[in-house]
């Protein structure tokens, strides 16, 4: 694992060397690419088509001199020979290109043999023509005698370059000018090539700086491994992420993370809770991840945001919102939305759900005896009573000023009449340490019938209202003789 780690880091460096001189590295195969050019041009084109011009320019020449080999045969007289030869060289001089106007044959001169053709010596050497003849084609033609072909002298040709021309055309200097725009081109390529190496360059420490900047977590994760291939310092803070001897970033929490569900697409965030982090407790956070490939590996970019105290005061406004300050107990709101559930539990299901309704007796006369402050410790007081005489499935809260509901799930009338008497009873028995505070509570019992939530708690209500009306100090889970109420079965008599 080390060692392929180790491999994969050299091939890493080896390959950003490599990015930046490959500008370079075009620019030399481009150069390459015109010397071998330059070269096959010098030396196999350039001397193979100057061959071949000056065999054309030989073969003009050869022609233009047998009109001279006619005229030695024609003319015995030396004088007249030598007129006629220069008349005739004079004609081969004026030979031109129609469309250039170019003389084909610049220069040329004349030697002989005097001893085999029969002429004073050098009385027929003649050399007509320009003498300024830098590029011409020099060819040597064999004058022979036209009766007996003896060879009798040689003829210098010296032919205009056109021929070359003719066959190279204005090729040297087109590839001159390809040349120097092939130069030109990698020379701008290479100077691009730089600048855009160079922008990819600040572009990507910028991306770093800001990856390792960020004052959220972020981690970089290939998709096939189970390790963050990358994670900034806010990251390896919030994680606890610590380098293994694999060199493989991992901690208990980025274990728990790397177990959740995280979001797959751009833009999407979930709340992620998770264990494993330093302080002991679940840890809450929005989570986004987006795929993206690095290295040319397929990876997701996740980013944290830590909002564990949010969630901490969510979670305590939810429950203040919930419950009464005084006592301690859920308040009316929530009695009201957990009854609503439950009678939609127990209309669905088709199970008993109860409710009673408590009030406490004479309130308003603790309250002016011994002041508001002891009337709210007397309220805390029987508000802990009813916490410990309800079932863990049961609900008591404090329905308003003196007034207790208590939500019985899964009760009929007689079960829930029972705990109303427990209720009763332990009020009754509490040992105020207040000289002369007694305290008594009344209540009304109702079993859900299959009515609304207010007809519900009317029916507890009204029989509450029959209770204080009785007396006080009583539970009535059953009208007396009232019709109107008569809807749920009572199972037990009012008690007084
Ligand atoms: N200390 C205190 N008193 C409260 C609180 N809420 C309501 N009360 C008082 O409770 C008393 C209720 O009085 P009443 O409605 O006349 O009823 P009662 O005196 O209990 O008489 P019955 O209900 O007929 O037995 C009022 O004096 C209210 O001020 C509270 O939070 N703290």
């Amino acid at each position: 694992m080390m060692v392929i780690k180790r491999l994969h880091q050299i091939a890493r460096y080896l390959s950003s060397r490599l990015e930046g001189y490959l500008a370079l590295i075009f620019g030399l195969l481009g150069v390459m690419l015109m010397l071998v050019v330059a070269a096959h041009w010098f030396l196999v084109l350039e001397p193979t088509l100057r061959a071949e011009a000056e065999s054309r320019a030989a073969v003009l020449a050869q022609s233009q001199v047998q009109g001279l080999e006619r005229v030695l045969g024609e003319y015995q007289d030396p004088e007249h020979l030598q007129r006629e030869l220069v008349s005739a060289l004079g004609s081969i001089l004026l030979f031109k290109d129609g469309s250039t106007q170019e003389h084909f044959i610049q220069r040329i001169s004349l030697m002989f043999d005097y001893d085999l053709f029969r002429v004073p010596p050098g009385s027929l050497d003649l050399d007509l023509g320009t003498t300024a003849c830098d590029r011409c084609f020099v060819s040597r033609i064999p004058l022979y005698h036209p009766q007996d072909r003896l060879l009798i002298g040689v003829a210098t040709c010296y032919s205009s370059p056109r021929f070359l021309r003719d066959l190279t055309g204005d090729l040297g200097r087109t590839l001159l000018w390809v040349a120097g725009l092939i130069l030109l081109s990698i020379g701008y390529a290479w100077f691009q090539a730089q600048r855009f190496l160079r922008r990819l360059r600040e572009s990507e420490h910028n991306l770093r700086a800001v990856f390792e900047a960020a004052p959220f977590p972020m981690l970089l994760q290939a998709d096939d491994e189970p390790f963050p291939r990358r994670a900034n310092a806010a990251a390896k803070r919030y994680l606890d992420l610590h380098e293994t001897v694999e060199g493989c970033l991992d901690s208990e929490a980025w274990r728990a993370l790397a177990g959740l569900t995280l979001p797959t697409q751009a833009g999407e965030t979930h709340e992620v809770n998770f264990d494993g982090l330093t302080h002991d407790r679940t840890h809450w956070a929005l989570a986004s991840s987006v795929p993206l490939r690095f290295s040319g590996r397929t990876s997701r970019l996740i980013g944290l945001a830590d909002v564990s105290e949010l969630k901490t005061v969510q979670e305590e406004l939810r429950t203040a919102s919930f419950t009464d300050t005084l006592t301690g107990l859920y308040n009316r709101r929530y009695l009201y939305q957990r009854l609503n559930h439950e009678i939609e539990l127990a209309d669905r299901y088709h199970h008993t759900l109860s409710a009673i309704l408590f009030d406490l007796d004479f309130f308003k006369r603790i309250n002016d005896t011994f002041g508001h402050n002891v009337g709210d410790d007397v309220l805390v007081c029987v508000g802990g009573v009813l916490q410990s005489c309800v079932r863990e499935v049961d609900v008591a809260g404090r329905h308003g000023g003196e007034e207790f509901l208590v939500i019985l799930p899964h009760a009929d009338l007689a079960e829930a009449t029972e705990v109303a008497e427990r209720i009763r009873d332990a009020v009754a028995s509490i040992e105020w340490s207040m000289p002369g505070l007694e305290l008594t509570i009344s209540g009304g019992v109702a079993q859900h019938c299959g009515e609304s939530l207010d007809a519900f708690v009317d029916v507890a209500d009204r029989r509450l209202y029959m209770a204080k009306e009785s007396g006080r100090n009583q539970i009535i889970a059953m009208p007396r003789g009232g019709a109107s109420e008569g809807r749920d079965v009572p199972t037990a008599e009012p008690t007084a």
